[in-house]
């Protein structure tokens, strides 16, 4: 079986569906994206108790998915952080931040610092909406995840790397390799440059919109919100 994937065009199309006619709102797909991240980062590290865990927000919505990720974490019992350098004033941002505050999840504002003191890192920084050149502030924590030896797990794309043809040629990027994916709702074409543990998450796609957009449904199990796959997209 060959993995189908999704071109950003495509993904940005289907979300845009999913909160028209699809009846959904932005919530609500952000908290099963973000439970789908938590999810599998406990699947890679099922021992939570004190496991610390820096999160790395971007400004859009992969971000947000990172924030409800934390919210997971805690409650799983891991030691989340939050590096949020660039925050929207958008209510939901917002929102997803107080309810970490109210949680005591601490918010850092040096990610080089921070990272020394990690066992685990989610990179939440960009997703499909990303083009072009890595802007400041986040040239250098896509250089400090790919120096670090901790492990990182990215949501929907590593970040920095193009969503159709993977990683940078040269520059910052360029040789970061994520150890964890998690593809929401499916992979990227990006998928074929990554050598990693892959889960596909966002357990909210039916199956019309799963045949007009030409991709496979992954093969949930009972309640889980991540499948693990292999290279070709077999269930592993
Ligand atoms: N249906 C789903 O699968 C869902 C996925 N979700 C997540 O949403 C992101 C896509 O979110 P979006 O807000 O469209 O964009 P991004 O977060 O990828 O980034 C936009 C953000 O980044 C800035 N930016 C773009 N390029 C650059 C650059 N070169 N340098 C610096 N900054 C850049 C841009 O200005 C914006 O501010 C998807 O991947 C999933 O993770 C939803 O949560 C739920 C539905
Ligand atoms: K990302």
């Amino acid at each position: 079986m060959a993995l189908k994937t999704l071109s950003a065009k495509a993904a940005a199309a289907l979300d845009k569906e999913l909160m028209s006619t699809g009846a959904f709102s932005i919530d609500q797909l952000m908290e099963l994206a973000g439970l789908s991240v938590s999810q599998a980062v406990y699947r890679v590290h099922p021992t939570t108790k004190g496991r610390r865990i820096l999160v790395a927000v971007g400004p859009g919505n992969n971000g947000g998915d990172g924030l409800v990720a934390a919210r997971h974490l805690r409650h799983y019992g891991y030691l989340p952080a939050v590096y949020y350098p660039k925050r929207p004033k958008n209510d939901l941002y917002q929102r997803l931040a107080k309810q970490l505050e109210d949680l005591d999840v601490p918010f850092v504002d040096d990610f080089a610092s921070a990272l020394k003191l990690t066992d685990h890192v989610v990179d939440a920084i960009f997703g499909f909406s990303f083009s072009g050149e890595v802007r400041e502030p986040f040239p250098a924590v896509i250089q400090a995840m790919t120096d670090t030896q901790v492990p990182v797990t990215s949501v929907d794309a590593p970040s920095s790397w193009s969503i159709e043809d993977g990683p940078p040629k040269s520059g910052v990027g360029s040789s970061f390799n994520p150890d964890v994916l998690v593809s929401l709702t499916a992979p990227k074409p990006l998928v074929k440059h990554f050598k990693g543990r892959h889960f596909i998450g966002g357990r909210f796609v039916t199956p019309t919109i799963a045949k007009k957009y030409d991709f496979d449904l992954p093969e949930y199990e009972g309640i889980d919100q991540v499948v693990e796959v292999g290279p070709d997209g077999q269930k592993l």
